[in-house]
């Protein structure tokens, strides 16, 4: 789809201008980082070593980009390179690793647009995987609630594991309510400029709620459920996200889930993610 075509979805989708153009934003590395500010000094044999444990690092795009040069030591744990890199990777599956970061009340649609856009993405031959929140809180997070710490704490292990599957080459899509906006830019620092892309489903609170495909906003209205999202819980829409879709269809259409995803398909095509570095 071309950008005219996104246009013409406009009613429903669009792509933020303020982020439409953000390609190849990985900040620059040098190799002049040292371990020296963090308290350690090598000298000769030992400064070379470190010459080329700073290569190997400096090869780490994600992980230089979120920790600063002070940073390569974490009280007596130290960071272990490898020589093969991101972009090694990259190459090897032809496409550059993001984290798709949908995020939108229960019922706007999050999993079905995950979905849809990892078969899209399949049919290119493009490797993706999801984190569905729901998902996620059977496994890794089943021991976290719905209080306010709880919900960052969940977002935050999200944010982490969406970054390593970043790190490895994948298209990382994470499906999340997420509420709160404090804990989706953190999640966003963890990753170069530019790879992590903020979709919102801006649906309003009584489409969600019509559609109760779990029946929870019912159970909610009925004080069975305490601290719903959009009911009694905060929601807080982003501000300045990479992508807006407006998914307020009410009947069963497959073809609007397929516009969608080609929303943004389009957008990692065009800001260079569907081929390697
Ligand atoms: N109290 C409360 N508030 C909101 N949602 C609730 C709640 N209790 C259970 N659920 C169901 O939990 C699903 C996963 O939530 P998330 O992990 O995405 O939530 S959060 O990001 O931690 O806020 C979420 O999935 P989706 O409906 O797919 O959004 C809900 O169905
Ligand atoms: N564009 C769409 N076309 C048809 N049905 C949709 C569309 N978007 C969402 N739905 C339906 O709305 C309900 C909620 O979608 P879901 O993806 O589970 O939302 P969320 O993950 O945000 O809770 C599901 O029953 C889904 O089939």
């Amino acid at each position: 789809m071309d950008v005219a075509a996104v246009a013409r979805c406009a009613g429903r989708c669009y792509v933020s201008p303020a982020f439409g153009e953000s390609r190849n934003l990985r900040p620059s590395l040098s190799d002049s980082r040292s371990l020296e500010p963090a308290g350690l000094k090598f000298r000769g044999k030992s400064q070379r070593r470190l010459s080329f444990f700073r290569r190997i690092m400096a090869t780490d795009e994600s992980i230089s980009a979120r920790r600063g040069e002070t940073q390569q030591i974490n009280g007596n744990v130290v960071w272990h390179a490898c020589p093969i890199t991101k972009s090694d990777r990259q190459e090897l599956i032809k496409q550059k690793g993001c984290v798709i970061w949908i995020t939108g009340l229960s019922g706007s649609g999050k999993s079905s647009l995950a979905c849809a856009l990892s078969r899209a993405l399949y049919n290119r031959g493009k490797l993706s995987y999801i984190l569905d929140g729901d998902n996620v809180r059977h496994g890794l997070n089943s021991d976290l609630s719905f209080k306010a710490e709880d919900r960052a704490e969940n977002i935050r292990r999200v944010g982490e594991v969406a970054r390593l599957f970043a790190d490895a080459g994948i298209i990382c899509i994470a499906s999340l309510i997420s509420p709160y906006r404090k804990e989706r830019a953190a999640c966003r620092a963890l990753l170069p400029q530019g790879d992590f892309i903020e979709v919102f489903m801006d649906v309003p609170l009584h489409v969600c709620e019509a559609r109760d495909p779990k029946g929870l906003y019912k159970r909610a209205r009925a004080g069975e459920i305490k601290g719903f999202t959009g009911i009694d819980d905060p929601y807080e829409p982003p501000l300045d996200c990479e992508i807006v879709i407006q998914n307020n269809r009410d009947e069963n259409s497959s073809s609007s889930l397929s516009e969608m995803a080609e929303i943004v398909v389009t957008y990692l095509d065009q800001n260079g993610y569907l081929k390697p570095s």
